[in-house]
């Protein structure tokens, strides 16, 4: 079920002063920029920046404050529906029903995006083959390692053939032989024209994106490909994305100021992995 060619002028994400707030905090403060239709965009922030909370107003997850959003010229808050057809999404916490087999969960979504009766069959052997889960398709997702579970939600959001994709730190958790073997199936979206918005921790992986965004506080502090940020932010020889984003947000601890709750939410949407 391809979504319909949409004019290539037409941006993949935008938003327009971009805002969230819960009570006094301003997760997302007037926020805007772009995306191009196939390019590969990762946003980059110190935990609470709110990069979770710019992700979810732009996948209709969360309401906007104010500004706007939309997606392939679809407005995330009037047009969800829309909005919902074109994309795709992966999130920390997983949307698998672990209670299922791969398979069934795969046909699930095949039904809930439409996908032909007569096509659902061959959609779902498509999406294992991809997630190389073929061998396991009768197993129930509990007994999946996290990097299976992490290949077979990648391959269910890409089922219905989203034209963006939306990535919350995709490989988050996940050990070396784990991470580089999604990370590869994550690469070979890009050869499909797909675009692609990830959120992640990894400066490597941000380094592979077309372009960066850097998030602080709730604001976008920088906006440009790897090496330009690099470029202009940390100039010198052997100078990484790391002291980029490190000469753009400081060293101070963002954890370290905030409330136990918010200490305990950090650490349990990581699955439990300490990250600093
Ligand atoms: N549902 C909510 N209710 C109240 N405050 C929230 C809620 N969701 C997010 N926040 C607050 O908004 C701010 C941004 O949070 P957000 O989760 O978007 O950051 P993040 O950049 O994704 O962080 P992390 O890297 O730790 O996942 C934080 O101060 C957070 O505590």
């Amino acid at each position: 079920m391809a979504a319909e060619p949409t004019n290539a002028a037409v941006p993949a994400i935008e938003a327009i002063e971009l805002r969230r707030s819960y009570g006094t905090v301003s997760a997302v403060n007037d926020i805007s920029f772009s995306v191009r239709q196939g390019e590969f965009f990762a946003v980059l922030g110190p935990n609470g920046a709110g990069k979770s909370t710019l992700m979810h107003m732009l996948t209709t997850v969360t309401e906007p404050s104010g500004g706007t959003a939309k997606v392939l010229g679809f407005n995330v808050a009037t047009q969800q529906g829309e909005v919902r057809k074109l994309l795709g999404m992966v999130f920390q916490d997983t949307a698998l029903d672990e209670r299922m087999t791969a398979g069934e969960n795969l046909h699930i979504h095949a039904v809930l995006y439409g996908i032909a009766r007569q096509e659902r069959a061959e959609a779902v052997n498509r999406a294992l083959a991809w997630a190389e889960l073929e061998d396991v398709d009768k197993r129930l997702v509990r007994t999946f390692s996290g990097g299976m579970k992490r290949r077979l939600e990648l391959a269910r959001a890409l089922m219905h053939r989203p034209r963006v994709l939306f990535l919350d730190e995709p490989t988050i958790g996940l050990d070396p032989q784990g991470r580089r073997h999604l990370w590869d199936r994550i690469a070979s979206i890009r050869d499909e024209g797909v675009t692609v918005l990830m959120t992640t921790h990894n400066l490597n992986e941000a380094n592979a994106c077309d372009r960066v965004a850097i998030v602080d506080n709730g604001k976008l502090v920088a906006l440009d490909t790897p090496a330009a940020l690099i470029e202009a932010h940390t100039p010198g020889v052997g100078a990484t994305l790391e002291d980029a984003f490190l000469a753009l947000t400081g060293r101070s601890l963002r954890d370290q100021g905030a409330s136990g709750r918010d200490q305990l939410l950090s650490f349990s949407k990581r699955g439990g992995e300490l990250t600093r």
